[in-house]
């Protein structure tokens, strides 16, 4: 551990003043400074890469790389779907924080402490860490920036190859593929024939949507929340019709082509947080996807109870929890709303007033 790590550990003062190594506590999600009351999120500082090329500086290698995330983190449920959607388990081990995210940032689970999922366990790689700033403290201990999930490391060099989730999860796609076997080694999730397509649509749903529902829910002015939740539903209705189109015209069930791409897991990771979180706590209303958006609640179930990958990295419990339990700001008791039951609906269900409207 370094001697800088002891310092930050040891000393109140350092807590107050430092909470995120540039001066912003934890919780301070609109700059103080920021009259305008909008959520701006920042830029992930490391931002290497994991590559087949010869003499790369960091190589594809079984075990090598460990990954950090939290199931309640849509970014880095992105990098859990791809993971084992590419058949990675093996290679790049996972350990998830515990759904709590305080003043100190993400915490490791207690050798005690049973959570639902798997991999949640304290840092099997620094047993003395309890947080997991201390990792980004021990990498650079001048780092300043925020402590975030996921956080790709590396066991070899001690560093932190990413904490940009758009970028890992594309060193999973192919980087990996000569260790691979068949049918992993050419699943293809950004096939050259969609990607200006998919780098497009990024676009707009990374700023609308999967960054949308946090700039309606961290906003402080009335005017930043309303210019935040009328862009969010305008773009999930402009996904709506383009999934209702792929549904009725071309029968597909995912977002482009005839698998799944990149596009769905980005997407997904918001959509299955909305209903059960975003709805209430972002203030994300005008409608739910349970009963105002047919197509996307479609393209949803099919991924949730079809498809493995999504369903086994989607963890409600820590995702509710997170949330509601973590943001004073927004729900000060922390209390965690039951509904809406159940959390995803089977997939031949549907809500009584969606049933009654199509009678
Ligand atoms: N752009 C990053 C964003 C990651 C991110 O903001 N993760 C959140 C959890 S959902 C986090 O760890 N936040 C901790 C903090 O900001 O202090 C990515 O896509 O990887």
């Amino acid at each position: 551990m370094s001697s800088c790590l002891v310092l930050h550990q040891s000393s109140n003062f350092q807590w107050l003043n430092k909470q995120t190594g540039n001066d912003q506590p934890i919780s301070q999600w609109v700059a103080r400074d920021d009259k305008s009351g909008e959520f701006k999120r920042g830029v992930s500082q490391f931002r290497n890469f994991i590559s087949r090329e010869p003499g790369a500086q960091f190589p594809p290698e079984k075990g090598r790389y460990h990954l950090y995330v939290s199931y309640a983190c849509p970014w880095a449920h992105r990098t859990l779907i791809t993971r084992k959607l590419k058949g990675l388990e093996e290679f790049i081990p996972v350990t998830s924080v515990h759904w709590h995210m305080g003043e100190k940032g993400w915490r490791f689970v207690t050798p005690d402490e049973r959570l639902p999922g798997a991999d949640v366990h304290p840092d099997p790689l620094h047993p003395q860490f309890t947080h997991l700033r201390d990792i980004y403290f021990d990498v650079d201990p001048e780092y300043k920036g925020r402590f975030t999930v996921p956080t790709l490391y590396d066991t070899k060099t001690k560093h932190i190859v990413s904490n940009e989730s758009s970028e890992i999860i594309r060193m999973f796609y192919h980087e990996f593929d000569d260790l691979l076997p068949e049918p992993y080694k050419s699943l293809d999730l950004f096939p050259p024939s969609l990607q200006s397509q998919i780098e497009s649509s990024n676009e707009w749903i990374y700023n609308d949507v999967n960054n949308g529902v946090y700039k309606s829910g961290f906003a402080t002015t009335q005017e930043a929340y309303e210019k935040a939740v009328t862009t969010l539903f305008s773009s999930l209705d402009k996904i709506e019709s383009h999934l209702a189109s792929r549904q009725q015209i071309e029968n597909k069930l995912t977002y482009f082509g005839d698998g799944i791409t990149e596009s769905d897991i980005r997407l997904y990771t918001t959509i299955v947080r909305f209903d059960p979180v975003y709805v209430q706590h972002f203030k994300t209303n005008l409608r739910d996807i349970r009963s105002g958006y047919p197509a996307i609640h479609r393209w949803l179930r099919h991924l949730y109870w079809d498809v493995p990958a999504f369903r086994e990295t989607t963890q409600f419990e820590h995702i509710k929890k997170h949330y509601t339990k973590s943001h004073p700001q927004i729900n000060q008791f922390a209390i965690t709303p039951v509904g809406p039951v159940p959390d995803i609906l089977p997939k031949d269900e549907e809500v009584k007033a969606v049933v009654a409207a199509l009678k």
